[in-house]
């Protein structure tokens, strides 16, 4: 089944095209990537998603409702963007209750099985300020969780972690798989190797390629995904 379908979707701020007119699907339940080269347009179309942006023209349904039924849609998604967004003078406990307070989802059995998922046990304490870059994209991540999204939008989940962080939170977002539909940004093409079940990649606001890595590594024969992308952007001369 088709959790989000896109048609000929258009973005025009002023008179830059973010996007040209994208046509593509997302499964359910699968990791999804989306990857593109600075300005391909990434940010845009989840914004759209999102309705934190509006369409210049075409077509998005998001588990058959149309854009028009954002209200709805709210409901089904969750985004944890590229920046963190915790509060940073409440503790992680506080921030746990306040975003469910927020959601209306009092669901102290939930909120254990995500304390445990994401290991924020150690941390319910500490203020969001004083945690590392890591263990605040955890929270964040978690925090994305607790209204219990179908759909959840992941905008460079390990932007900047080093190797150790990074690693933690793959496996993290490994273990959502197949409870909801995820939905990732990165620049980091071995992130998208080792999480995506499949890939679109945009430039300039086109989509270029959409498949599994091996599809899209086959199409160009090439057998690393990282010179298949750049051979697909038309990068390095
Ligand atoms: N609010 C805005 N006003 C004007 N132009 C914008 C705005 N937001 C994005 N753009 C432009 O639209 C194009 C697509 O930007 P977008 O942020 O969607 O790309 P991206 O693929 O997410 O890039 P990045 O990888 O750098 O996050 C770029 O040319 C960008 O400069």
């Amino acid at each position: 089944m088709n959790v989000i379908e896109i048609k000929n979707l258009k973005k025009n701020y002023k008179t830059i095209e973010a996007l040209k007119g994208v046509s593509f699907e997302i499964y359910e339940g699968e990791i999804f990537g989306l990857l593109g080269v600075n300005g391909a347009g990434k940010t845009t179309l989840i914004k759209i998603l999102s309705g934190l942006t509006k369409k210049t023209s075409g077509e998005a349904y998001v588990m058959g409702h149309s854009l028009e039924e954002m209200d709805i849609i709210k409901d089904i998604i969750d985004i944890s963007p590229q920046e963190t967004a915790i509060a940073q003078n409440l503790t992680v406990e506080e921030n746990l209750d306040f975003f469910q307070r927020l959601y209306g989802v009092m669901d102290k059995e939930y909120l254990d099985e995500i304390i445990h998922k994401f290991s924020l046990n150690e941390v319910l304490k500490r203020k969001g300020k004083t945690l590392s870059g890591g263990w605040q994209r955890r929270l964040s991540i978690a925090i994305g969780l607790i209204s219990k999204p179908k759909i959840l939008f992941l905008d460079e989940p390990t932007l900047g972690l080093d190797v150790i962080a990074r690693r933690e939170l793959w496996n993290i977002i490994s273990s959502l798989k197949g409870k909801m539909t995820i939905i990732l940004t990165s620049h980091y093409l071995e992130e998208i190797e080792a999480l995506c079940d499949r890939v679109a990649i945009l430039s300039k606001g086109e989509l270029l390629s959409i498949g599994t890595v091996d599809e899209i590594k086959e199409s160009v024969h090439e057998d690393s995904f990282e010179e298949a992308f750049i051979k697909i952007v038309g990068g390095i001369e």
